[in-house]
């Protein structure tokens, strides 16, 4: 029996953080970052059947062509994935009045709709990248029993590469979920490995007024290269999801709106129109 500090229900048998209860989810998710992207996905829905928010956790579920979708959105960064989908699993697979496990397990559909940024010159502002992989740089997967999970073989050749400092995370790579990627594949996506930061200015390589650790990490992610994978785009949560979601038994791919190309130096001029171009792509990719 999971103890009510370890398992935490509000007053109304809710979950913690999200405030759901199990039937509030459906079992395909779409999760963004920003708050206000969650009614720029729900207003496409035919109808709206759950509306209901905490702190930076807005969640809407509803139907589309008769499929019932759930939108939520997640805040900034890996911290808060590891409560999202930690949570996400305990509305699906554990039952809040027993406390226990339950035996039959429901795997989770997740998409993450979300910005990016660019690191290499051939990928443009307001084109969209499917992240094949995750590298994370945050550190949370580290915290979990991962064994044979992450390619550290890739890492190791990144560390050596980069001369990555021994006081930052181990680097980990995991690998979209291969059955959603095709569902949501097509020739208006491009594919890559995407890059998770544990911030958006230093550890993105901004330098506003700080000066960084490594001055020259951007342009070594840019020239990395393993086999024939390279860095594609940097982001704040596709790692976290990747590896929880690998490790609960969930299916996830990440989808990536670029709206700034870090080696020409620009950015989109309307990112509200490209993110729409991705919520409509996916969510016929979903339905059809
Ligand atoms: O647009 P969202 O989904 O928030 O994603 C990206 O934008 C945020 C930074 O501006 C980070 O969360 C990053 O991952
Ligand atoms: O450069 C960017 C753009 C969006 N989101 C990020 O995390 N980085």
């Amino acid at each position: 029996m999971l103890e009510a500090s370890e398992l935490i229900l509000n007053a109304d048998n809710s979950i913690y953080h999200l405030n759901l209860l199990p039937e509030d989810l459906s079992d395909t998710i779409i999760i963004v970052g920003d708050q206000n992207r969650v009614a720029q996905v729900s207003k496409h829905f035919d109808i709206i059947e759950v509306k209901k928010e905490k702190r930076e956790f807005i969640t809407h579920t509803g139907r589309l062509k008769g499929k019932r979708l759930t939108v939520l959105s997640t805040g900034i960064g890996t911290d808060n994935i590891d409560i999202v989908l930690n949570e996400l699993d305990a509305l699906a697979n554990i039952d809040f009045d027993s406390r226990k496990i339950k035996k039959e397990f429901k795997q989770l559909k997740i998409v993450r709709i979300g910005t990016s940024g660019a690191v290499q010159k051939d990928i443009p502002v307001d084109s969209y990248v499917l992240s094949d992989y995750a590298l994370g740089f945050d550190g949370v997967l580290h915290f979990y029993e991962n064994e044979g999970l992450c390619d550290d073989e890739f890492s190791k050749a990144f560390v050596e590469h980069t001369n990555w400092s021994n006081k930052k995370p181990w680097p980990y790579l995991v690998k979209c979920d291969e059955t959603l990627r095709e569902r949501l594949r097509s020739n208006r996506i491009r594919y890559g490995v995407t890059g998770t930061n544990s911030g958006f200015y230093g550890p993105q390589g901004r330098k506003l007024r700080l000066n960084l650790q490594d001055d020259t990490l951007n342009d070594k992610i840019t020239s990395f290269k393993y086999k024939d994978l390279k860095i594609t785009n940097l982001e704040m949560e596709s790692s976290a999801i990747y590896g929880l979601s690998k490790l609960l038994g969930h299916q996830a791919v990440s989808l990536n709106c670029i709206i700034a190309n870090r080696v020409l130096g620009e950015f989109s001029e309307n990112p509200r129109k490209t993110i729409n171009g991705l919520i409509k792509y996916t969510l016929d990719k979903l339905t059809e």
